[in-house]
This record gives structure tokens, sequence and C-alpha cells, in this order.
């Protein structure tokens, strides 16, 4: 049977309650948009694979609720995310005013090597935005962060930054990919080489595909 991935990758979704993270995750791994605000208790979280320079990355995208109250049970979840993606509403100053405390957090919970980038999300609202795009562009320059204005209305962007985070993430920890895939192949090559016994004879052409 064909692997379903190679490597699994956390990312994990902070910003106000509201901004849109439920519906950029659906909208990313459902290609759906629900217009309902059904705020997320805890954390959540959903899945999708991709394929990034061959590599069938697993991608698990926790969901955290914005909502103060939930902060001690989602600040668990900080140590274990290998992406973080900050997400503000533009057309909520508040919320974008409130990243410097989700950033915080950050700084005192998560690992120093997490991937992070800045996403304005609701970008569809142009007649409400409050928050301009060189506003958001800024502030992401400042923390040393890629920025994207997304969507999850009309799907603009949103698979390009989902994207973006899992090849920072996968490019940090390509050394231990590359030896991971390396000892896999090590291992199928001995496979092949014991059920083919010392007699026989394995074609190279053949091995690479034996992923099974
Ligand atoms: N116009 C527009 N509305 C959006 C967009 N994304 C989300 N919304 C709306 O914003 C509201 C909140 O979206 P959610 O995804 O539930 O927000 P959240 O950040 O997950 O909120 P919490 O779970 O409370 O932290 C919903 O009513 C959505 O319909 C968008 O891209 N454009």
């Amino acid at each position: 049977m064909a692997k379903e991935y190679d490597v699994l990758f956390r990312l994990l979704m902070l910003g106000d309650s509201g901004v849109g993270k439920t519906c950029m995750l659906r909208r990313f791994t459902e290609s759906y948009f629900d217009p309902s605000h059904i705020s997320t208790i805890g954390v959540d979280f959903k899945m999708r694979t991709l394929e990034l320079d061959g590599i069938k990355v697993r991608v698990q995208l926790w969901d955290t609720a914005g909502q103060e109250r939930y902060q001690t049970i989602t600040k668990q979840y900080y140590r274990r995310a290998q992406g973080i993606v900050f997400v503000y509403d533009i057309t909520s100053d508040s919320s974008f005013q409130h990243l410097v405390k989700w950033a915080s957090d950050v700084d005192d919970y998560a690992p120093d090597e997490v991937q992070k980038i800045l996403v304005g999300n609701k970008s569809d609202e142009e007649l409400y935005r409050q928050v301009t795009r060189e506003q958001g562009s800024k502030l992401a320059e400042t923390y040393g962060m890629e920025f994207f204005e997304t969507s999850a209305s009309t799907s603009s962007n949103v698979t390009e930054a989902f994207t973006r985070v899992t090849e920072l993430v996968l490019q940090a920890h390509k050394r231990d990919v590359d030896d991971l895939l390396g000892s896999l192949d090590d291992y199928l090559e001995k496979a092949l080489e014991e059920e083919m016994g010392s007699e026989g004879t394995v074609d190279k052409s053949t091995q690479k595909t034996c992923a099974c």
C-alpha cells in the first residue's frame, strides 16, 4: 500500500474571536464557506495533505478559540506547533491591535524555531476596511513574517497562505525530513534485498516504486 504521507506538521491558527479562523480552515480543507459564526470552544482541528517538492506533507491545522476565556487551554497547544498563522480581520482595527498580545504569547509559549505568517482576512469587505494593506504589511515586516490578505468568503489567497506557511515549516525542518526519507529509502532497499535473497538481482529502477 502506498504511503499516505511522508511527514506531518502542526499549524496553529491564532487571532481574536470572529476574525474568520474557522472559515479559513473550512475553505482550505473542505472548499466550503459557512457565513454563520459559531465560536470555537477550546481547540478543534482539520487535516489536509499537500505535495511540496515531491514530499507528501500531512498538515494538521489547529483551530483555536479566540475568546479570552479559553486561553489557558489553547496556550497548551503552542509548544507543539511548527507553524503559526496569525489572523486579524481587515474590518476590525481592534483585532489588528491585539496582534501584539498574540505575538507576545507565542514568544512565551511556542518553540523558538516556529514559522509564522500574518493574515488579514475578509479582504472581500473593502467597504468596511479599517486596516490598510500597508499597515498589515508593515507589521508583518516588523515581526519578520510574510503577509497575506485573504478572503474565506471568496477563497482569495487562502490556499496560497496555508501552502506558504507549510513550505516555510518544511524548509525549516528540511534536514530532519531528508534524514527521515533517507532512512525510509534504506529500509525499503534492505527489505527488497532480503526478499530477493542473496542470489537475486535487484533492479534499481524498480526499487523506488516499491514503496509498499
Ligand atoms: N465577509 C467575510 N466574512 C467572513 C470571512 N471569514 C469569516 N467571515 C465571517 O466572520 C464570522 C466569524 O468567522 P469564524 O470563522 O467563525 O471566526 P473565528 O475566528 O473562528 O472565531 P472564534 O471561533 O470565536 O475564535 C462568521 O460570521 C463568518 O461568516 C471572510 O473572508 N469574509
